[in-house]
């Protein structure tokens, strides 16, 4: 292989945002004298991602991530920095490379709204160039996988938000892009709808080797897909890495509930002596129906195991932090001490 699928390379991007005060005056004042205010939205990122990966693309609200996708895809300009995809610079919007990649967002429809959906898919054969018999098999394997025969002679307007993004999926994928940009595919969708989405672009990774960036809020999407992510906050990187290592980074704690057999009693010095008095950051309290000992990951087992010898136990179970509060402690780290947004004046520009 030649390297990474997709590059980029210190890539940013300040969007200058018009800013006045409110009332009239402000607003004869603005027509001679236009105040802008600069968004550092991404601030110089760099990574890159092999064919066939699907990667999770992290961050809080305003981090960056859709400006990103928009860049990669070529809807933006950067200010700053590069990037390559399959050997192409997305904003130059060369014809091939818009051909091998789709970006799809859960918030924005591309179907035609007042017409069948499959009279959208034919326009996307016509502006792909899909030959008809390319269009009528891929066409048979989407409405297969993803359950669409029902929904194709409806006008988009008038299918359900579930059904809309299945169709979405469909219509984007018929010229067989190699890259996919997703940007919160599963957003305001019931669980098992999310589920569906899920597996299917988990099947449609399998079948094509296509590489997949997503963005989602939903912790159990990532978890399902990525076995990589990248966490950006106020436009910079954060991580890039397994998520397992991400897991171990911020959540370096577990946690042992025993439920101990009825009448049985241990007292807190007894279960601190067996979970290891001088072991650092562990901590006992009481249950109702016995005790909880938090204690560093790496100790689990060997406590466990202890716990089990020496206590009447009845049940025992070992839980991690749930992925979205690892995610909420990695989002709380300080980038770097930047301004929220990262906005700062450009005031006094003339027209
Ligand atoms: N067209 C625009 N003009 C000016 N500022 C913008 C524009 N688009 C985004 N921004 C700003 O850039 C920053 C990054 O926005 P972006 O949409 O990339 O974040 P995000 O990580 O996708 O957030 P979310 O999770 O809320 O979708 C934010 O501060 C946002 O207000």
């Amino acid at each position: 292989m030649s390297g990474p699928a997709i590059r980029v390379d210190q890539l940013g991007k300040t969007y200058l945002v018009p800013e006045r005060e409110g009332g009239l005056r402000a607003a004869v004042t603005a027509l001679f004298r236009r105040r802008t205010r600069a968004v550092d939205a991404v601030r110089g990122i760099s990574f890159g991602i092999e064919a066939g990966e699907v990667v999770g693309f992290l961050g809080p609200n305003g981090a960056g991530k859709t400006t990103t996708l928009k860049m990669l895809s070529g809807l933006l300009h950067p200010s700053a920095g590069a990037a390559e995809v399959f050997g192409y610079t997305p904003w130059q919007r060369d014809r091939n490379y818009l051909g091998r990649m789709t970006l799809i967002m859960g918030q924005r429809s591309q179907l035609q709204w007042d017409i069948p959906v499959v009279d959208s898919y034919r326009l996307n054969k016509a502006i792909f160039q899909i030959s008809d018999a390319d269009f009528a098999a891929r066409l048979g394997e989407l409405t297969e996988l993803l359950e669409l025969s029902e929904l194709l002679r409806k006008p988009a307007r008038n299918l359900s938000l579930g059904e809309r993004m299945k169709c979405e999926f469909a219509g984007s994928l018929l010229h067989r892009p190699q890259v996919l940009f997703l940007d919160e595919p599963t957003i305001g969708l019931d669980v098992a709808m999310q589920r569906r989405i899920r597996s299917f672009v988990a099947e449609y990774n399998a079948r094509t080797g296509a590489c997949v960036i997503l963005t989602s809020h939903y912790m159990a999407d990532v978890e399902a897909l990525c076995k990589r992510v990248i966490v950006i906050h106020h436009g910079e990187l954060l991580f890039d890495g397994p998520l397992t290592e991400l897991v171990r980074a911020f959540a370096p704690d577990k946690t042992i509930t025993v439920e101990l057999v009825a009448g049985a009693i241990a007292t807190q010095a007894e279960v601190l002596a067996l979970a290891g008095q001088r072991l650092p950051g562990v901590a006992v309290q009481p249950t109702e129906t016995g005790w909880q000992v938090r204690l560093p990951s790496d100790h689990t087992a060997a406590v466990a195991g202890r716990l089990l010898a020496g206590l009447e136990v009845a049940d025992l179970t070992i839980e991690e932090e749930p992925i979205e509060a690892v995610i909420e402690k990695v989002f709380a780290v300080e980038a770097g001490g930047h301004d929220q947004a990262g906005a700062h004046d450009q005031s006094g520009g003339r027209r």
